[in-house]
């Protein structure tokens, strides 16, 4: 028989120090092939630093980080270049390049991994591009001149250039008015759909949350407070819960939420 495939994000015993104060604490957390996991929790509860371990950005204090199946750090260069293929990060606010054109931004994981024929680089970027939605006129613009809702989808663009399995995204919808984010949104949904990709989010965005997620991780006093489809976690007796579920806001945008599903 074989053995079942590798999660593609698996944390184990997580525990995370800034000086004398811990962030996380013996956390658990796995993430299953084509899921959407949606990271929620109070501000400064360490959801960013968490999508940083993922990638091996940080390292935790104690604990295994593992990216489909393997141990972050293990192996070789040539190990840890395999691995760095099959995820793409969307970083919050986009942190696109601002000296780098829209076209080079979006090369340069191609660039980096070695890509040297210009006519190849030219369509995989137009591919990417006509992927988000954006006109090729656009290639030609810096950061500076984009809308916020551009620089989402040059910085989504870029991510998936190296076309990974695995995409990870901080914030995606932070800043963008709600029509620009229900648009984005979709774009996430659609990709997720027909890429097959596998997806984890920090989002404080509800509407963002109920479009997206097929499971919520609450990070609540440093561990997994709960994880499960949305509609569960909403019966879970926790204060922080029941203040990010419940409130009126909240109710309208999981309304929503049911209507378009
Ligand atoms: N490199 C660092 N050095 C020191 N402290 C850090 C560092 N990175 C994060 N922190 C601290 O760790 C805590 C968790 O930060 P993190 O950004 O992960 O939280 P978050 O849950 O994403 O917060 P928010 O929702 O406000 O963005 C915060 O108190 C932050 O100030």
């Amino acid at each position: 028989m074989r053995p079942p495939p590798a999660l593609p994000v698996e944390l184990k015993g997580v525990s995370t120090c800034f000086g004398k104060t811990w962030i996380h604490k013996n956390l658990d957390l796995a993430v299953s092939a084509g899921e959407v996991v949606a990271l929620v929790g109070g501000s400064g509860s360490g959801k960013t630093t968490l999508l940083r371990q993922m990638v091996g950005l940080l390292q935790p204090a104690e604990g295994e980080v593992r990216l489909f199946g393997e141990t972050l750090g293990e192996g070789g260069r040539s190990a840890r270049l395999a691995r760095r293929r099959r995820f793409g990060m969307l970083f919050q606010h986009g942190a696109l390049f601002s000296a780098l054109t829209v076209f080079a931004n979006i090369a340069f994981p191609l660039r980096e991994f070695g890509l040297t024929d210009e006519v190849l680089i030219r369509d995989l970027v137009l591919l990417k591009m006509a992927m988000v939605e954006l006109e090729p006129e656009v290639a030609a613009r810096m950061p500076a001149e984009l809308s916020g809702g551009m620089v989402k989808r040059v910085a989504l663009a870029r991510a998936l250039a190296l076309e990974p399995e695995l995409l990870l995204l901080d914030e995606p919808t932070a800043g963008l008015d709600p029509d620009r984010s229900a648009g984005f949104v979709d774009l996430i949904r659609s990709l997720h759909r027909s890429l097959g990709l596998t997806v984890v989010l920090v989002t404080h965005d509800l509407d963002t949350l109920a479009a997206l997620a097929s499971r919520v991780a609450v990070l609540s006093e440093g561990r997994i407070l709960a994880a499960g489809p949305l509609e569960e976690i909403m019966t879970v007796q926790d204060p922080f819960i029941q203040r990010f579920f419940h409130s009126e806001r909240s109710r309208a945008a999981l309304a929503r939420a049911g209507e378009s599903r």
